[in-house]
């Protein structure tokens, strides 16, 4: 009997584009990092073998078998799904696997030690009995959160500027220690102007995300057609439907003053009439100095009146490579062709050339520079491409800059802190998709990738003192609640507690 699928070794880590699969089914007797594919119908899938499962049975014996049922297991669960399925699959394949494992060995208890002690780097151990969780899915991230890879950055500048070490050592220092003596808000109140009625979910993921990463309210200012629409989507946002009333400008600016940064720009569309109160409403922010991250959006508008944000040092703009080509044409002239890593000498040029306002070029690596210094940050970075990503990073950025603000230069860093916030959420943010990558695969990818900013914030405050042995890893179950955090426990009290620890350790 022929079976259209075969049996790989891989890396861990989903395949884009037919490159790789997820180990989804590890094991014992140096079977480790296996993945099962599929022959579909899809055409980037066409690793397929067509290996016969006799012969394969007497090579690796029960696999063959976990690998049938996972299979079967993995396609049955497709159809509550619909579209997509061939990639969907793939998603089941790495929870059906696990469950498979679950049920048919895990009987004792886990512990992380088991999973990072199982052969190789990415080691799924089913040795011991020891695979037990309470949900298979988050075996398969939490497997992947323990590894994160981070390959070194480049750091560039006109002056050496230190290493990534260095650099991140000084971006967590900015992050407050959570303490029972802060109020309500002192840790940020962000504002996020944007939303229209194509588009609500950029908004969201902005102020979302700058709630995971450590703000406490998040508020967002847009048309009333996309109010509901995003209040919907969480309780945890409070949204203001006043950004197409004819007394726009008052009724925002009645919230402002409390603000402590803004993101200017996710989901804002192109209406000229709401262009022209934005920029009506930056020209104030700028009057009351708040700290301002312009993304999307606020970026054409910033194309079309670059003197908007001229010389002022509390913006960050973030371009992708099209709004930065674009950036460039108008205010240097000449054309820059859209790259995915931008040429680090252009940004410093575009951001000279705005009076030295923080120009974060994002792409394969980051290049963020103020026109004296340029820091880049390349590691850790996903190869999916979908939207919403630039959304997350905005919302992360605008909580790091008003923190590196509020700490100051107290001297002794690399960088300054616009620099140190840039390069913050970089690498808050690309590890984060890295990790959402490996572990949920295709579909919806922006809004899993919440779901690990808990944990990536943690790997990011406790950086290389994450190791067996630290205070964190002293209780098993301590250390699975902190890994399996979801956005709902985000900031509870169980989870600022380890914040705290991990602030004062
Ligand atoms: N869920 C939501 O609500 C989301 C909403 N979002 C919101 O959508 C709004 C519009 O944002 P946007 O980025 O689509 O804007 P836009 O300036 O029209 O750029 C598209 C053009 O650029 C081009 N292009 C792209 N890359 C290129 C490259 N490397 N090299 C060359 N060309 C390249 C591309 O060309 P094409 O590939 O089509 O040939 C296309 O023409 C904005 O408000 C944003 O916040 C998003 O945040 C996502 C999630
Ligand atoms: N070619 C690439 N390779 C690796 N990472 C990339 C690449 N391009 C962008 N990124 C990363 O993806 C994130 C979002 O950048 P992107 O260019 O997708 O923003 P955007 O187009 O503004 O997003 P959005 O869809 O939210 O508007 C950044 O953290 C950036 O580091």
């Amino acid at each position: 009997m022929r079976f259209p699928f075969g049996i790989v070794h891989t890396d861990m880590r989903f395949g884009v584009e037919g490159a790789e699969c997820s180990s989804t089914l590890g094991g014992s007797h140096g079977f480790l990092q296996s993945a099962i594919l599929e022959l579909t119908d899809s055409k980037t899938y066409h690793w397929g073998l067509g290996i016969d499962v006799e012969e394969k049975k007497e090579q690796f014996g029960e696999h063959v078998n976990y690998a049938m049922r996972i299979l079967q297991g993995a396609s049955a669960s497709r159809g509550s799904y619909g579209g997509r399925v061939s990639t969907l699959r793939f998603v089941h394949w790495a929870t059906s696997a696990a469950q498979l494992l679950l049920s048919s060995r895990g009987r004792g208890k886990t512990s992380p030690s088991d999973i990072r002690n199982s052969s190789g780097p990415h080691g799924f151990s089913v040795d011991n009995n020891s695979f037990v969780t309470s949900r298979a899915e988050n075996v398969v991230g939490r497997q992947v959160v323990s590894s994160v890879p981070y390959s070194t950055s480049t750091t560039m500048s006109n002056t050496p500027v230190g290493s990534d070490e260095a650099l991140l050592a000084s971006a967590r220092a900015f992050i407050p220690s959570l303490t029972n003596a802060m109020h309500k808000g002192q840790a940020g109140r962000i504002g996020v102007i944007g939303g229209s009625e194509e588009y609500t979910g950029a908004p969201y993921f902005s102020a979302i995300s700058a709630l995971k990463v450590g703000a406490d309210l998040a508020h967002v200012f847009c048309v009333k057609p996309a109010a509901t629409v995003i209040k919907t989507y969480s309780p945890e946002l409070i949204v203001h439907p006043l950004l197409d009333l004819e007394n726009a400008v008052e009724a925002i600016m009645e919230w402002v003053p409390r603000m402590h940064s803004f993101v200017i720009g996710p989901g804002l569309g192109r209406d000229p009439k709401i262009l022209e109160t934005v920029a009506i409403l930056i020209e104030k922010l700028k009057e009351l100095e708040k700290p301002m991250i312009i993304d999307a959006d606020g970026l054409f508008l910033i194309t079309d009146r670059p003197q908007l944000i001229q010389s002022y040092s509390k913006a960050i703009l973030t371009p992708n490579s099209v709004e930065f080509s674009r950036l460039c044409t108008v205010v240097l002239g000449g054309e820059v062709k859209p790259a995915p890593s931008a040429s680090a000498e252009k940004v410093r040029e575009l951001s000279t050339a705005l009076g030295f306002v923080t120009i974060l070029h994002k792409g394969a690596t980051d290049v963020a520079s103020n026109g004296r210094l340029t820091v880049c940050c390349a590691g850790g970075g996903s190869n999916r491409r979908c939207g919403g990503q630039g959304d997350l990073l905005a919302g992360a950025l605008a909580v790091l800059f008003q923190w590196a603000l509020a700490y100051g230069d107290r001297g002794g860093a690399p960088a300054p802190p616009e620099l140190l916030a840039a390069y913050g959420a970089c690498r808050l943010t690309r590890p984060r998709t890295n990790v959402t990558v490996s572990s949920e695969f295709f579909a919806n990818f922006s809004r899993p990738c919440l779901k690990h900013f808990g944990t990536v914030s943690i790997l990011f405050i406790l950086g290389p003192d994450m190791k067996m042995g630290h205070p964190l890893y002293s209780d098993p179950h301590r250390c699975l609640d902190i890994v399996t955090i979801s956005s709902r426990t985000f900031l509870s009290m169980e989870f600022q507690n380890s914040f705290h620890l991990a602030r004062t350790t």
